[in-house]
């Protein structure tokens, strides 16, 4: 795959060039749009680097028609010094980056290195959707999967090998990893791509719904089924089910969960009749589902039957290598304007430690480019968890505030509804299940006599 360079100086040109070619790159050169949409035809192009301002066709025109003669092309726009607002609306018309003029050619490579990884990723994914889809009218579009890290490589090459196998998956990995992108990735690189993918929240479905979100319903099976209703497992069929945050399904769920793997077959809720499912589960957690079986708050031969193949997603501060690229990546896709990062400010982002993984991390891009006072984050447009770490420490991360809090709302509900488990959950707003899971979760009983 080449990089293509179009730009009418011919000094710039070949300069870009030159260098390009230098660090290992296969480039091809046009004087003009009309000479880059030829060259595009002729060669397979991964990544297209426009002069904003040619004559004849300018850049955001020829990045329009590559784009969309292949969604899967990187594109980036070389801008005049200062033209932010041209910045802004090229990459609404879907560059993935720019660079202003005069182009300083250290940046430029990084630029380079992190589209370029990023296409070998969606092609990947496309290359096989392709063999599956080519029948189908639309083009592949890419997955944004940002990850170079020697943990994220290893991780992936993992994933590309579990696609394959029909075999359900277990992701495992602290909140915010990515275990749902991931699973994305695992039904893109899969025989049936071109299936549906159906996710369902399990901790986010009321206990009454679950058996008819999972099974679906027939008209009347109960008082407020009004119409008959396709359940997850059914709209799913012949593609991937991602059920998300698996531990919390209830334990009545779990044993119709567990024969509906085994069997291949499920039935509606007031149906008396077998429907026949051919259906690949990847499921997610964040907890430790090995120790909650063995504490028998999970099934234990589900737990068996769900990690037929598993993954593990790392956590972020086990690969800070792809923060840079991450906060590069949130920044682009959401910038209504050019933001750039003081070294300092990415400095103190890389170490961070990030409780909540890369979901943290794309909140706090996204708030501080809001709250930003110029185009340049400095340390001081950041939380304050991150410019003093320490501080936060030492009343410890996030995650462990917000359990000591979460066990102290507990435990005095308990104590007020006289550890009647009914009358707590009803005062804290959950579900006795949730209120159950919870109090195992800290270890919370009854006190003797
Ligand atoms: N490698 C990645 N590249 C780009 N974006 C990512 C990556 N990993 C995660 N994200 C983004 O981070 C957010 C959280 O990812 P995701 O929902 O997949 O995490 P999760 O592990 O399933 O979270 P939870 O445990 O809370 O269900 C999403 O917005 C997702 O797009």
């Amino acid at each position: 795959m080449k990089i293509l360079i179009a730009d009418d100086d011919p000094l710039q040109r070949e300069l870009l060039v030159g260098f390009l070619e230098k660090q290992g790159y296969q480039v091809v050169a046009a004087a003009d749009g009309h000479e880059a949409l030829a060259q595009f035809q002729r060669h397979p192009i991964a990544l297209a680097l426009l002069d904003h301002r040619m004559p004849g066709l300018t850049g955001d025109q020829v990045l329009a028609q590559m784009k969309a003669a292949n969604p899967l092309l990187r594109a980036m726009l070389i801008t005049a010094y200062g033209a932010v607002e041209t910045a802004v609306q090229v990459m609404k018309l879907g560059a993935d980056d720019f660079i202003e003029k005069p182009v300083d050619l250290k940046q430029l490579l990084g630029k380079i290195e992190q589209l370029m990884q990023r296409h070998a990723v969606a092609t990947d994914v496309a290359a096989v959707t392709h063999t599956v889809t080519n029948t189908a009218a639309t083009a592949p579009q890419p997955l944004d999967l940002i990850g170079d890290s020697p943990a994220m490589r290893e991780t992936l090459s993992l994933v590309r090998r579990l696609a394959d196998s029909p075999w359900t998956v277990l992701i495992q990995g602290e909140t915010g990893t990515g275990k749902e992108v991931m699973a994305q990735l695992i039904h893109q690189l899969s025989p049936v791509a071109s299936a549906p993918f159906v996710a369902v929240n399990c901790a986010a479905i009321p206990d009454n719904l679950f058996e008819s979100e999972l099974f679906g319903h027939e008209k009347g099976a109960f008082t407020s089924a009004e119409r008959q209703h396709r359940g997850c497992f059914e709209r799913a069929n012949g593609g991937t089910l991602f059920l998300d945050e698996v531990g919390e399904l209830p334990a009545a769920l779990q044993s119709k969960l567990l024969r509906a793997l085994q069997e291949k077959h499920i039935r509606r809720v007031g149906s008396e009749r077998d429907i026949a499912i051919d259906v690949r589960v990847i499921a997610a957690t964040n907890r430790d589902l090995r120790a909650l079986a063995a504490a028998g708050q999970f099934r234990e031969d589900l737990f068996f039957r769900l990690k037929v193949l598993d993954l593990t997603v790392p956590p972020l501060r086990e690969r800070r290598a792809d923060i840079p690229a991450l906060i590069q990546h949130f920044l682009t896709r959401d910038a209504r304007r050019p933001i750039q990062l003081a070294p300092e400010t990415l400095d103190l982002l890389v170490r961070y430690d990030y409780p909540g993984n890369v979901r943290e991390l794309e909140h706090i891009i996204q708030r501080s480019v809001t709250l930003a006072r110029g185009l340049v984050l400095q340390p001081h447009d950041l939380p304050e968890e991150i410019r003093h770490p320490a501080a936060a420490a030492s009343t410890g991360d996030l995650q462990t505030q917000l359990d000591t809090l979460e066990r102290d709302l507990l435990l005095a509900a308990l104590e007020k509804s006289e550890w009647i488990q009914t009358r707590a959950a009803e005062q804290l707003g959950i579900s006795e299940r949730v209120l159950r899971y919870k109090l195992g979760k800290y270890g919370l009983r009854r006190p003797a006599g």
